[in-house]
């Protein structure tokens, strides 16, 4: 079994993560998780703190001379502008006189309808929005990721498996049908600025988000993770929390803005009729293939071979510059809520969020049918596994 945990503030001196139960003997470097951390500070829409964070990450467990060693692996993402911070998100007590004097220590009273803020200080019984939105924050998503590349190295090691993503819907602009990015061809982010892989829709998501910026507004959309190279037989049919379809809905909706997960055609295919609806099976070359993949590779709550796609729906960003009513909870007055710095479109960003989250969940199910001490045994098992098939 795989788990992970994360720790920290946004504004905290760094985040903290943990994998516990990877095998031994994973290639892993620092290198490998800089790489997904640069890509998730990246994306038209971002705001100004991701022109200069650096997610200064460090590996601090588990991992020796570029291989994991079976033990817990543990990372630190250090927050850039933490110097600024050491005294309001200090872990000691403060000398009260010291905090007065803190501008940042303000309470912030004007909650954001759609942020954590409200719910949050009813709930933790709080006057204050602050220790809320530093850890409702999408910042956390950064250990994430830097986990998720462990796992995608692992992925890759043990099952020739390759987890890509891009942005499919930015507000009302859509990728037209049939869009799909290889196993290679995950869009980069230095040649497309919103991860678009059809150039066309991608000029229009820019010119969509800059519209928003424009009139102080903000945008959510749709991203697609899509996996190559999976197996059959990941997850089970035999209980609910066994089914994959159910642990990637549940990871992906773990993720800070997404409202809604579909996996493969989802909510068109409850629209259409049996008959145009299912994935038929022909034997081509020796082996069973799908004519289609409406299911996005998962049927019965388990991997089908094809490729795996699910979706998920980001809502827009919740801190509008076009500032939202509110009411002022230290007065009860009619107030606009708290803008302060933000992302307008975080959707490019997401997108590397939610493959993290997707690599993952499949590794933990990758790990729970071929087992394996180290990635050797884990592929080893992986191919007695497919060798032993007795329908290919
Ligand atoms: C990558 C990413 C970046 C985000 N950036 C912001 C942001 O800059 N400002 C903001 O208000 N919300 C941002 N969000 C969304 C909030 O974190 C989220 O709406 C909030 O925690 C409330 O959770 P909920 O939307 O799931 O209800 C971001 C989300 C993601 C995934
Ligand atoms: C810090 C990140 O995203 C943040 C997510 C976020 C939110 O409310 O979710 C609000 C903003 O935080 P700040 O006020 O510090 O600029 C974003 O920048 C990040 O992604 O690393």
């Amino acid at each position: 079994m795989l788990r992970w945990l994360t720790a920290g503030e946004s504004h905290g001196q760094q985040l903290t993560a943990i994998l516990e139960g990877l095998p031994a003997g994973v290639q892993v470097q620092t290198s490998d998780l800089d790489v997904d951390l640069a890509r998730r500070r990246l994306g038209h829409g971002r705001g100004a703190r991701m022109s200069f964070e650096q997610d200064a990450v460090t590996l601090t467990g588990g991992v020796r001379h570029g291989l994991t060693q079976g033990g817990p692996i543990a990372v630190q993402v250090g927050n850039t502008e933490w110097p600024k911070w050491t005294t309001v998100m200090s872990a000691d007590p403060v000398d009260p006189e010291v905090l007065a004097g803190q501008a940042r220590n303000a309470p912030l009273t004007r909650p954001r309808p759609g942020h954590a803020d409200l719910a949050g200080m009813q709930k933790y019984g709080f006057d204050d929005a602050r220790p809320v939105l530093e850890r409702a924050s999408a910042r956390e998503t950064a250990a994430r990721v830097a986990l998720g590349a462990v796992a995608k190295a692992f992925l890759r090691q043990a099952l020739g498996v390759e987890v890509v993503s891009h942005v499919v819907a930015i507000g009302p602009v859509t990728v037209p049908d049939g869009v799909l990015p290889g196993p290679q061809d995950n869009p980069r982010i230095d040649e497309d600025p919103v991860r678009c892989a059809d150039p066309a829709t991608s000029e229009a998501m820019v010119a969509e988000v800059d519209d928003a910026r424009k009139n102080g507004d903000t945008l959510g959309g749709v991203v697609e993770v899509v996996v190559h190279g999976l197996p059959p037989g990941l997850g089970s049919h035999v209980h609910w929390d066994r089914r994959l379809d159910s642990r990637l809905a549940g990871a992906l909706m773990g993720v800070q803005s997404v409202k809604a997960v579909e996996v493969g055609d989802g909510l068109e295919t409850a629209r259409r009729r049996g008959s145009v609806a299912h994935d038929e099976i022909v034997s081509s070359e020796g082996r069973l293939r799908r004519v289609t993949d409406r299911a996005g590779g998962i049927e019965g709550g388990m991997t089908n071979g094809e490729v795996l796609r699910v979706r998920a729906a980001m809502k827009p960003i919740s801190t509008v510059p076009r500032a939202l009513a509110t009411v002022d909870v230290a007065t009860g007055d009619a107030a606009v809520a708290i803008n302060q710095r933000s992302d307008a479109c975080a959707v490019p960003r997401g997108a590397v969020v939610m493959e993290a989250m997707v690599a993952l969940t499949l590794a933990d199910a990758a790990l729970e049918k071929f087992g394996g001490d180290s990635v050797t045994e884990t592929r080893r098992n992986a191919q007695a596994y497919l060798d032993a098939l007795p329908y290919r």
